[in-house]
């Protein structure tokens, strides 16, 4: 078999054009402008560079964007009145921190002062718990945006087998909470698994989120299964600077009925779904009902 690659970002480009659309009507009927604020304090080169697309991606849809950079001294309790100031502030509809901190800082302290409303990134204590209970919430984006490119290319997600390889806050647990949400039968494998090939050979959705270059190989996948990887990782391979995933691409590939690539696969959902989850707490905020398709 060979496997069918799921286009991210093709996929991408759609939401953000989708999201373009209802920004577009907003500011025409309502007079609405959602605004974004992205907070990046250091100099860690990768970070840079997202919140910089971030911004670009931001401007071009058509909302606000607000860019505070700050350096990597900033103490806490500046970044925490900051923080305080967006809460307040009615053209932020969105407010997301960018991570990694640098180390002197509390990242759940910082990420949990943000108004739950407004916490685009839904990395916020109440915004877990909701999501976790089956509540209305914000959802996390990079396990958003893989949940709208499995529901993109099944329908129906209900009674499947989803294996989620990855126990992390950000990825791992949101990820397999919106696979239940879609009727799966849900497993959480990570990297002291008993028996993890075959746990995962049942899986009929493998999400890897493990942060281990190719450490997910053919003979660990369903054939036909649909393969969904998460990670990023800079390796160095024959002299040379190179981005692989969790998933030995070409084995996997090899075997399953679809696949995401890295690079081109979930990332640039992420950046997508941080705009669509902007679009979604700006309507919450207005009392208007919530984009269709661009929700968990
Ligand atoms: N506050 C947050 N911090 C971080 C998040 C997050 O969702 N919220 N996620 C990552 C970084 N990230 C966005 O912030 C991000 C990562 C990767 C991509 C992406 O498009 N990747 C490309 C490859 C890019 C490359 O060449 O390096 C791809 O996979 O095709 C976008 C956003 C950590 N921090």
């Amino acid at each position: 078999m060979v496997a069918k690659v799921i286009d991210g970002k093709a996929f991408a480009a759609n939401v953000r054009g989708q999201v373009a659309g209802h920004v577009a009507k907003l500011k025409a009927d309502k007079g609405i402008t959602p605004g974004l604020a992205v907070v990046l304090v250091g100099e860690d080169p990768a970070s840079k560079v997202y919140v910089k697309n971030k911004h670009a991606s931001t401007i071009e849809v058509g909302m606000e964007s607000f860019e505070h950079r700050l350096p990597a001294e900033t103490s806490e309790a500046d970044l925490l009145a900051l923080i305080h100031r967006l809460n307040g502030d009615p053209a932020v509809h969105g407010i997301l921190v960018q991570l990694p901190l640098p180390k002197h800082l509390d990242s759940e302290l910082i990420i949990n002062s943000i108004d739950p409303a407004k916490d685009v990134d839904g990395f916020h204590i109440s915004n877990v718990g909701l999501l976790g209970t089956g509540q209305k919430s914000m959802v996390p984006c990079t396990p958003l945006g893989c949940l709208m490119m499995l529901r993109d290319h099944h329908g129906s997600l209900a009674g499947m087998n989803a294996v989620v390889v990855g126990r992390s806050n950000i990825v791992g647990k949101p990820m397999a909470q919106l696979l239940l949400g879609d009727s799966c039968t849900v497993t959480i494998a990570h990297s002291r698994t008993k028996d993890l090939a075959e746990v995962c050979k049942r899986a009929d959705i493998l999400v890897a989120a493990v942060g281990r270059p190719e450490m997910i190989t053919g003979d660990m996948v369903k054939p036909g299964a649909t393969v969904i990887d998460v990670g990023i990782n800079r390796i160095e391979r024959d002299g040379k600077a190179k981005l692989v995933g969790d998933v030995h691409y070409d084995s996997a590939a090899a075997v399953a009925g679809a696949i995401t690539p890295v690079p081109g696969g979930v990332g640039p959902m992420t950046i997508a779904c941080l705009l669509a989850n902007t679009l979604t707490a700006c309507c919450r905020a207005n009392g208007l009902p919530e984009p269709k398709g661009l929700t968990a």
